[in-house]
């Protein structure tokens, strides 16, 4: 398993090298050559910042404030957790699932080392393989696609799961599989679409550009050839939720600001009691791993658009301005579930988004909450097809994301205007710890 860079063939230019030769480099390379964008605020050479912590997290950040040079560089890609899960949500997402169609485990432990060094490459704003877009042999295809040619890591991070399904017995996994990830039942109302559901393995791609996310996904899924086979895929965009109170809250396509209680980067008793797998949770091998669940939801965008202000204000519980609980006034203030208005009704509803949401009504049940908008084109019928693509990590669905769905799906009014289509659990392992480390060694050989 090769991480390091090997040179290039002398005439042929490494993504790494583009970067560095910035501007005036890139003029020097003459017609023929592909320009680099110049890389704003490189970090400087040796500069490690410590395991998956954000560039520009801190007290030189601020909500106001978030350093623009910070999107250009990498995150950390070894550590004791994976990136991609508390790291500050950037603004772009590629999703995909895969399918294994190889039947042979060493083949499949041989893939996830190769993803393993790719992705410690492309996190870091190099090329997949050694060699590069256009630094290998003519008479070969080449071992990076070539589309992030030029372009700075762009806070790039690839973060790796495995789905239920891997677990059936194909692989002599199915001892392994942990309790926590017992199949999520069926909730009330949903329309799950077989084949964009699930997956053997998820791979999330976050980053500032998308071109950079598509392109890491792309070449791990090139890499994977033979062995594995893209189940689906989807890309979002606006983020819609923080994870760290360095960052704005966004908001999703339903205009609201979405992430304001989620569990943040800095809340660290939190994140060990509610996000971690721990070495006594039966499973061994996820310790330092984190479950994630996916649900994809369409909105019927034209009928919320068609609903009064204050009824979608009621729906949610908060105001749609400046995202303030009812009754209060700002984004922050706690919420009041008592606090009731002159009418002596109680200012948020008994069935408020955020009353059935809350930790507090699910035995103190916390999610990370890192989903983005998607637009995938239109319906045919004069309606966008768009929604939430909805991201979750916890240390138990069983106790997180399942209760908090049943009650949702039984009681939310915003349940008029969206419909869950797909649905994906996986157990994401604990980081890569180094170079001779890989995606799943506590899985295979734990
Ligand atoms: C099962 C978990 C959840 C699903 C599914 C879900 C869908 C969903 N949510 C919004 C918009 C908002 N959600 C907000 C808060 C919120 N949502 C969940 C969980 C799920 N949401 C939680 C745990 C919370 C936090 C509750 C709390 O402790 O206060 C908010 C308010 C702002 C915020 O705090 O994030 C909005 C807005 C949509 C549009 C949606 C499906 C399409
Ligand atoms: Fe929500």
């Amino acid at each position: 398993m090769a991480t390091e860079q090997e040179p290039p063939p002398s005439g042929r230019v490494s993504r790494r090298k583009l970067l560095g030769l910035g501007a005036a480099g890139a003029a020097v390379l003459g017609a023929g050559a592909v320009a680099a964008r110049p890389l704003m605020n490189e970090p400087p050479p040796g500069a490690v910042a410590p395991a998956n912590e954000p560039p520009g997290v801190g007290a030189a950040a601020s909500a106001a404030n978030e350093p623009q040079g910070a999107h250009a560089a990498p995150y950390p890609f070894y550590g004791e957790h994976q990136a991609g899960i508390v790291t500050p949500a950037q603004d772009r997402l590629h999703f995909v699932a895969f399918d294994v169609t190889t039947g042979e485990r060493a083949e499949l432990v041989e893939l996830l080392q190769e993803w393993t060094a790719a992705a410690a490459r492309l996190t870091q704003g190099r090329e997949a393989g050694s060699f590069g877009a256009v630094g290998g042999a003519p008479e070969a295809a080449p071992d990076d696609t070539g589309e992030a040619l030029g372009l700075p890591a762009s806070g790039l991070t690839l973060t790796v799961g495995f789905g239920t399904s891997l677990f059936d017995g194909r692989f002599g996994l199915s001892g392994k599989r942990p309790a926590a990830m017992s199949d999520l039942p069926k909730f009330p109302g949903e329309q799950l679409i077989p084949e964009i559901s699930g997956g053997d393995l998820c791979v999330q791609a976050c980053a500032h550009d998308p071109q950079v996310a598509v392109h890491a996904i792309r070449n791990l899924a090139r890499i994977g050839f033979g062995k594995v086979s893209v189940r689906w895929s989807q890309l979002g965009f606006g983020r819609t939720s923080s994870t760290s109170r360095a960052q704005a809250t966004p908001r999703n396509l339903m205009g609201f600001k979405d992430g304001t209680n989620n569990l943040k980067l800095e809340d660290a008793d939190l994140l060990r009691e509610q996000l971690w797998a721990g070495a006594g949770d039966g499973s061994p091998w996820m310790t330092g791993g984190s479950y994630l669940v996916t649900r994809k939801i369409r909105m019927t965008i034209e009928t919320w658009d068609r609903t009064s202000l204050a009824e979608q204000e009621q729906i949610f519980g908060r105001d749609k301005g400046v995202g303030a609980p009812l009754g209060r006034k700002a984004e922050f203030d706690p919420l009041d579930f008592a606090a009731k208005g002159p009418d002596g009704e109680p200012y948020i509803r008994a069935d408020a988004h955020v009353r059935l949401a809350h930790p507090t009504s699910h035995g103190n049940a916390h999610l990370l909450r890192r989903g983005y908008n998607f637009v995938d084109g239109s319906d045919g019928l004069g309606r966008l097809d768009a929604g939430l693509f909805f991201i979750a990590y916890q240390r138990d669905p069983r106790r997180q994301f399942v209760p908090v769905q049943m009650s949702l799906a039984r009681k939310d009014p915003l349940n008029e205007y969206i419909k869950h289509v797909s649905s994906g659990l996986f157990a994401c392992p604990p980081g890569v710890r180094d170079a001779g480390d890989y995606w799943g060694r506590t899985l295979f050989e734990g």
